[in-house]
């Protein structure tokens, strides 16, 4: 079970600012921040050895896999990632088997995720029966159960039929839930392994064009306008949203977005050497959309990120492109990726890191708990980073169960040194002084 802990993180500097100081956790909550403070009863010491401290991160978009495909991922294996990679709140998507579309699902995952206790698991819930797309799945007794689901998605499918979404939007709004869409239009996806353009067109892949995703982002713009409703669109990928969003929310549409560390790295130049383990849905676009991405969520048009974390099993990676399952590893490695790409080229600084890893998240779907300022009195969900290491990423010493990392033998900067979930430290690295190994 998760229990409130008390700890001293000495020698840190809140959001990468100022002079180190200490900060003091009793009984879960923040107690005091200054220099040379003592350790509460109890504590945890956690030498933060003048690293970055930051709210721990809220990742809206994982795939935990359990039930149904525990020989990938569990809740246990995915929430260690998750700590590991500085996270204190996982969504863990709907598409298991059986799918979470009713509230023993979704209340099976959240006590499983309170009893692991490294990582606040909320469940997503889907929105309608199987995934199907047919029929709406009881949202409300999921939102009312244990779990008290806020998110719902059928992600890995997109809610295609516009009236059953319009239903659902409606529903999400007198529910005070949120729809995350997995934008697909899948009558021009069918057979589509990569993105649609010269790449693909090369290698004799078939095409996912952008326009299958940015046609289904301006249609639910357009539901959620006349729903007023919000909606969530998940793993945006293509320059084209972007501007979609920026267009809705220039109308007052209520939209948010989210975009994968993946997509903020890698384009469809990884795909010449037709390694499985670089296809994802929605695939890996062109350096243009990687740019635009990067931009916009400096500029805040699009507001977070979320892994999409997608344990594979090796078979099910590598294996022929086309057969290929879609996905790709995240948790542990997201932190690295968004220094990477937002940090050193300036584009974010900690706050802003702090802003979409943790903040912006949370207030999407109203964790109330989570993404807080780093205060006396708030509620000890933190990170500790040491932003001037580098690591190198090796699918099988990480704490997932699958491997398909995408960023294999690649090194990246930031390493988490210690993450805190209500005062209790969840993951630290071993010895002072190297990285890749946790106590
Ligand atoms: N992203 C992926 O390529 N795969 C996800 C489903 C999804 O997010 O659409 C999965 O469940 O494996
Ligand atoms: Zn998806
Ligand atoms: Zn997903």
């Amino acid at each position: 079970m998760t229990v409130a802990g008390s700890a001293l993180i000495t020698n840190v500097r809140p959001y990468g600012d100022g002079d180190p100081v200490d900060v003091a956790v009793v009984d879960g909550v923040i107690a005091a921040i200054g220099s040379g403070l003592d350790a509460p009863e109890g504590a945890e010491i956690v030498d933060g050895r003048g690293g970055v401290l930051l709210p721990g991160f809220v990742d809206l978009h994982a795939h935990l896999r359990e039930p149904g495909r525990e020989d990938t991922e569990t809740i246990a294996s995915g929430s260690l990632a998750a700590a590991r990679g500085g996270y204190t709140a996982v969504f863990a998507m709907a598409n298991t088997a059986p799918v979470a579309d009713n509230s023993s699902i979704t209340d099976l995952v959240w006590r499983l995720g309170r009893e692991i206790g490294l990582v606040d698991v909320h469940p997503v819930g889907a929105v309608t029966v199987g995934l199907a797309g047919e029929q709406l799945a009881e949202m409300g007794m999921m939102a009312d159960g244990v779990a008290k689901v806020r998110l719902f998605s059928d992600d890995g499918k997109c809610v295609h039929d516009p009236v059953l979404m319009k239903r659902a939007l409606e529903y999400s709004r007198g529910l005070g839930v949120l729809i995350s869409q997995h934008s697909e239009d899948p009558r021009l996806t069918v057979g589509a392994v990569a993105h649609d353009g010269p790449t693909a067109a090369r290698l004799g892949l078939a095409g996912w064009p952008r326009a299958a995703e940015e046609s289904i982002v301006a249609r639910d713009a357009l539901l959620a306008r006349d729903a007023g409703a919000r909606v969530h669109i998940a793993h945006a990928s293509t320059a084209g949203t972007v501007e979609l969003i920026r267009w809705a929310r220039s109308q007052g549409i209520d939209i948010t977005a989210e975009v994968t560390p993946h997509h903020l790295l890698l384009d469809d130049s990884r795909l010449e050497t037709y390694d499985g383990v670089n296809k994802v849905n929605p695939p890996l676009r062109e350096a243009s959309d990687v740019a635009a991405l990067r931009r916009a969520l400096a500029d805040g048009i699009v507001d977070c990120v979320a892994t999409d974390h997608a344990p594979h099993a090796s078979q099910e990676k590598c294996c022929e492109f086309s057969q290929a399952r879609p996905g790709m590893l995240n948790l542990e490695t997201a932190l690295s990726v968004i220094v990477e790409t937002m940090l050193v080229p300036g584009l974010l600084d900690w706050r802003g890191v702090a802003r979409v890893m943790s903040e912006r998240p949370a207030e999407i779907v109203g964790l109330d708990d989570q993404g807080r300022p780093i205060a006396v009195g708030e509620p000890a969900n933190l990170t500790v980073v040491d932003p001037d290491q580098e690591w190198t990423v090796r699918g099988d010493g990480l704490a997932s169960k699958s491997s398909n990392t995408p960023y294999e033998e690649m090194t990246l900067p930031g390493v988490v040194r210690a993450t805190l979930l209500r005062g209790r430290v969840t993951a630290r690295r071993a010895a002072a002084d190297t990285v890749g190994e946790w106590s």
